[in-house]
């Protein structure tokens, strides 16, 4: 029996003792590990560069980058360095970016006006990448605080965040970006109603074909801090979310939202963060059957960052491992700061 065993690599100790313990297995699971073309025969979940969508900062001005401290590798960038970055994205097969303007702090006012401008930096941003790679997706983030001088995500009345309020502003927000050119509005800000509301005056605008990606199961994280860093809203935050982004012990809840943003014309959904919760993301798929996003946000980005730049993680092999169990929870796309490193990566396991 022992001798009709493969030979053992020389690497490995060889012990008489190893001859004399045989256990009397059928199965054996480790057969189908055994090398790597067998395991790459039977693996269940497979990344590819279709799966990924990268964020990006644009900022207003010429020649201007600015890193952004607490998410090593993530620069902002004025729209004419924004275009060469976002050339390496679309030469590299990724099909859609996700836009993050960086509103001067003195445009921000107390009703996020500045959100419906048809000339903020937004739809500038939107024109500009439009206009270069017209085959390229452009995801529009639909919320207040990139604009609002107290930080919120809506309208603010004696303390409270008005919903209904809001939501007017957002679909004012929604119409100027769908009117720029974007092909998906993803609403971050979970105001309730906020997606038929949406998508009620895009059809009025015979803007039929652009799509919402609800950000319908939002948590109220403390994984966006780098990300608040970025657009330099942190700061002028007063207070949390938690009375509108949801909170991290529920799982029942996100199916509501879920269910709600669908019936409300949503055609993908989207859970946020990512890492902490896989267990929504698989619940969400395994439930609903839609498109179904994730999104790795910057505090994920950023601890995985700063592990790896100690050299206390290995970083490729932690990106690669971290969007595969997204793959394995159901994501159908994943927003990761990483998508380019990811993509590069794809490119050379493939030769
Ligand atoms: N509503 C805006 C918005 N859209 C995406 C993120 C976070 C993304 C990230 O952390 O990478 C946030 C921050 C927040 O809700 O405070
Ligand atoms: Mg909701």
């Amino acid at each position: 029996m022992f001798n009709r065993q493969p030979p053992r690599p020389a690497e490995l100790p060889q012990t008489e003792a190893a001859a004399t313990r045989q256990l009397s297995l059928r199965m054996r699971p480790r057969r189908n590990r055994a090398d790597a073309w067998t395991r790459r025969l039977v693996a269940e979940n497979r990344l590819s560069t279709d799966d990924l969508i990268l964020p990006v900062f644009s900022l207003d001005g010429e020649n201007r980058r600015e890193p952004v401290a607490s998410m090593p590798g993530v620069e902002r960038l004025s729209l004419d360095l924004l275009v060469g970055h976002v050339a390496q994205a679309v030469e590299l097969g990724i099909p859609a970016v996700a836009l993050f303007p960086v509103t001067p702090n003195e445009l921000k006012t107390p009703d996020g006006a500045e959100a419906a401008n048809p000339d903020n930096l937004m739809c500038r941003t939107i024109r500009t990448l439009k206009g270069q790679f017209p085959d390229l997706g452009l995801i529009g983030d639909v919320a207040l605080d990139p604009y609002t001088s107290h930080g919120h995500d809506g309208l603010v009345r004696d303390g409270v965040i008005l919903n209904d309020e809001t939501v007017e502003v957002l679909v004012a927000q929604a119409l100027a970006q769908a009117d720029a050119g974007i092909d998906i509005l993803a609403p971050s800000d979970m105001m309730d109603g906020r997606i038929g509301a949406i998508r009620d005056a895009l059809d009025a605008r015979n803007h039929q074909l652009v799509r919402i990606c609800s950000y319908a199961a939002k948590y109220a994280s403390a994984f966006y801090g780098p990300f608040r860093d970025a657009l330099n809203s942190g700061g002028l935050l007063k207070g949390d979310k938690r009375t509108y982004q949801m909170d991290p012990a529920n799982t029942d809840e996100a199916l509501r939202e879920v269910a709600l943003d669908l019936q409300e014309g949503a055609d993908m959904v989207m859970v946020k963060p990512g890492m902490p919760y896989l267990d929504i993301v698989s619940r969400v798929k395994q439930t609903f059957s839609v498109p179904t996003f994730v999104y790795q946000v910057s505090g994920e980005y950023a601890m995985l960052k700063a592990a790896t730049a100690n050299s206390w993680l290995d970083n490729d092999k932690v990106v690669m491992e971290t969007l595969l169990g997204f793959k394995r929870a159901g994501a159908d796309a994943i927003l990761t700061y990483s998508a380019i490193e990811a993509a590069k990566l794809l490119r050379q396991m493939r030769g």
